[in-house]
């Protein structure tokens, strides 16, 4: 089976360097061993966590204690393994404040994400939310949206690749949940860790931004399932299964900015393409299982594609039935996104799942908070969306309700803070 829709420690060579569970125990040990419950004492309760804290440390398990480092090369959040909980917050800056204070507030920023992901506390004014839970595998990752440029007379850095996403024929935009000048997404495997870092993080917006928009969003918690296992998402079905794996020879180049790319301070960076999409519950539950299998193309229990094998066999796009019909429908969503059937446009799927209630009208307000990742958005979402546009089975079950589309720049060296190269460049 794939692992929770993105490839964790085991599958990421790269990400033992990215992530740790202190003290000297490495996450994949810890895996492999104590799994998620195992204990690991002291770990981000002694001296590089709460310096206040008493002598005697809460003992973490393995959920607790990994931590995601801040000074990556890529932004964390973005290969990291889905987490439990989710934060999805637009800021748009306030009237009078121009690149200096932008500059203030990213240096700002990202000193308080490096302390909350290493398991310390926010400042002198911290809360204590987050207190004996550790980094809980903490991650804040930072983005810029088209009118941050004109707003701090940046227009010349402004990337193409962030101009206006087209209209889609199925959208139902709400425009004050979509767009903004800045973006930030957090997550982490502890509810409490992921709300602390979001207060520090909008309390750390003082005067130069106000929030535009926020989502709040869930996925399984990592060490539900005895082994790591592909996500699901509200619908039930296994979402996530055909994500890139880093491992793969082209990875780098559909997700990730080269380092020789102009500008250069969107080198090592990415694209997130944020849309809230409404899943239509109540229709889409009186469907058949068989009818539900029929729109995505794949099983439900399983993620095995209708034309046989396990989750992980090759789709045959070809095979008929008995009576010569394809076994994977025409417009089954799995068989249309695929890259080879939108010359080879890929990107990295990295959802939350949301429930904000129920409506008015009494239908559930739940769906997908979908949140994926490209190198250039006009070589993966944009043409896999417009196909959809065209006749996906699983468009009449979905509704698109906000967007946005946000450059997400390197990781900052060590004592750089995020954004630094564009706002000081
Ligand atoms: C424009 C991009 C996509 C949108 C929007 C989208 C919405 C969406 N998808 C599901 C459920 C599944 N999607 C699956 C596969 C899949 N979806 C996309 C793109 C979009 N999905 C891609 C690129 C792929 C992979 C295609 C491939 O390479 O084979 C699957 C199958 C399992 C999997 O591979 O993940 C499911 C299930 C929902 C519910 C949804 C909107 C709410
Ligand atoms: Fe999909």
């Amino acid at each position: 089976m794939a692992e929770q829709s993105l490839p964790v420690a085991d599958q990421d060579a790269s990400a033992e360097e990215k992530t740790s569970s202190r003290p000297g125990v490495s996450r994949r040990a810890l895996l492999g061993t104590a799994g998620a419950t195992g204990l690991v004492l002291g770990a981000a309760g002694g001296a590089a966590g709460y310096a206040a804290a008493p002598a005697a440390a809460t003992p973490l398990t393995s959920v607790g204690s990994t931590e995601v480092m801040f000074h990556v090369k890529h932004q964390p959040g973005i290969t990291d393994g889905l987490q439990a909980r989710g934060h999805l917050v637009a800021f748009d800056l306030t009237p009078g404040a121009g690149r200096k204070e932008a500059a203030a507030l990213l240096r700002r920023w990202s000193e308080t994400a490096r302390r909350l992901m290493a398991g310390e506390p926010s400042g002198s004014d911290d809360t204590d939310v987050a207190r004996d839970a550790g980094p809980s595998s903490l991650t804040v990752t930072f983005g810029f949206g088209h009118s941050f440029f004109s707003r701090t007379g940046l227009e010349k850095q402004r990337p193409v690749a962030l101009d206006p996403l087209p209209d889609f024929s199925s959208d139902r935009l709400d425009k004050s949940r979509s767009d903004g000048d800045l973006w930030v997404q957090i997550g982490a495997n502890d509810a409490l860790v992921a709300f602390h870092a979001l207060r520090a993080i909008q309390k750390d917006a003082g005067s130069a931004a106000r929030v535009r928009w926020q989502m709040n969003g869930f996925n399984r918690t990592p060490g539900a399932t005895a082994h790591p296992m592909t996500a699901r998402n509200l619908m039930g079905q296994l979402d996530g299964t055909r994500n890139p794996k880093p491992s793969e020879p082209d990875f780098d180049k559909r997700i990730f900015v080269p380092s020789s790319a102009t500008p250069s301070w969107m080198a090592n960076g990415s694209y997130a393409v944020v849309r809230r999409i409404r899943m239509l519950l109540d229709d889409w539950e009186k469907l058949s299982l068989g009818a539900q299998e029929a729109v995505i193309g794949r099983r439900k229990a399983n993620g095995a594609a209708l034309s046989g094998g396990s989750e992980t066999t090759a789709m045959d796009l070809e095979k008929t039935d008995a009576k010569g019909d394809l076994v994977v429908p025409i417009n089954a969503h799995a068989r249309i996104t695929r890259p080879d059937q939108n010359g080879g446009a890929a990107m990295l799927r990295r959802p939350f799942s949301f429930h904000d209630g129920i409506d008015a009208d009494g239908v559930p307000d739940a769906g997908l908070l979908f949140v994926c990742w490209q190198a250039d958005p006009l070589r993966g979402f944009v043409p896999v969306q417009r196909k959809l546009d065209r006749g996906d089975a699983l468009s009449q079950f979905i509704r698109h309700e906000s967007s946005g589309l946000f450059a997400v720049p390197g990781g900052a060296a060590q004592g750089e803070y995020v954004g630094q190269r564009l706002l000081e460049g």
